[in-house]
């Protein structure tokens, strides 16, 4: 079976800058892969290119088997995109700015209102509907936000730094939401610079850096390509991180540091380790 999104050699180029190096992952169906790099990675590049926001430079990309660069209506029509900015009409209502972008997507007044009533009840935002957007929280908005995506009911959901300024409660009220709406069927292409988001959310990710894929893989195999345990040492150098297999060695480590005056402390090997370690350089 054809992957949801298959991208072949993305190349994206701004006059001299490559900001994508020829990028190549696929997206299996109900998957949610998330694409994890600091700033400037090239991850909401990579999202405008699939979502015929922007033309690439060259390679090729498909959804379900059906090439998206030869049918951007096919590609529209497939695709829900929630972007990093919040481009609702703040003046207008919650359910008016739902109205609009259904009609945008030629869907029919009875869809539009089956859709959003649905919608605006599984995200919580139903009580809200009459209110205008200027009147909601952050948190809501971007809720709004990823209803609108869905409006249409996309196979393949966008979302790009869906959380990112949000506070610990809300945004984990949000990571509930994309987990529910992966369990009703959707594909999700995740854009995050939070470790910890992609390490909750995801089923694959990538490290990307530099508009270069440095690793993909689950969270758990990226975690144990270094090991189980790893022991910080920090030093007038700073911090440095040695990995081990077992708890066993890295305590013998750790108890040959202390005894030698070194101050040490032992943890479980996470995300950001493997992200230095592929990168060598912090999120
Ligand atoms: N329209 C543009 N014109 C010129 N350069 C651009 C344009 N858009 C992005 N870039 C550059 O391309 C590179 C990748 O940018 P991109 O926005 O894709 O990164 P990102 O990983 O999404 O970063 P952020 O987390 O800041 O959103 C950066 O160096 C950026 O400055």
């Amino acid at each position: 079976m054809s992957a949801a999104v298959r991208v072949e050699r993305l190349i994206k180029d701004y006059g001299k800058l490559r900001a994508l190096s020829g990028i190549s992952f696929e997206i299996r169906e109900g998957e949610l892969f998330a694409l994890l790099g600091p700033n400037g990675a090239g991850k909401t590049t990579t999202i405008r290119i699939l979502t015929g926001l922007t033309r690439p430079s060259g390679g090729r990309a498909w959804f379900f088997g059906r090439d998206i660069f030869a049918d951007p209506l096919y590609a529209k029509r497939m695709a829900g995109l929630v972007p990093q900015a919040t481009n609702l009409d703040l003046e207008l209502t919650v359910w008016e700015n739902l109205f609009i972008h259904g009609l945008l997507f030629g869907l029919s007044c009875r869809e539009i209102r089956r859709r959003a009533e649905e919608l605006l009840r599984f995200s919580g935002l139903w009580e809200r509907r009459g209110d205008r957007v200027r009147t909601l929280s952050g948190g809501m908005r971007r809720r709004l936000l990823i209803v609108r995506a869905l409006l249409h009911e996309p196979h393949i959901l966008f979302l790009d730094e869906p959380t990112v300024g949000l506070d610990p409660h809300i945004r984990r009220r949000l990571w509930g939401l994309i987990k529910q709406i992966q369990t009703r069927g959707t594909t999700i292409l995740l854009t995050t610079h939070y470790i910890e988001e992609a390490e909750f959310l995801a089923d694959r990710v990538a490290f990307l850096d530099r508009g270069r894929i440095v690793a993909l893989d689950t969270p758990g195999n990226l975690i144990a390509h270094l090991g189980e345990v790893a022991v910080d040492l920090v030093t007038e150098e700073g911090l440095t991180t040695r990995f081990f297999r077992t708890r066993e060695e890295a305590e013998r480590e750790a108890v040959r540091l202390s005894r030698a005056g070194e101050s040490v402390t032992i943890r479980r090997v996470n995300l950001e380790d493997a992200f230095l370690h592929f990168t060598g350089r912090k999120v």
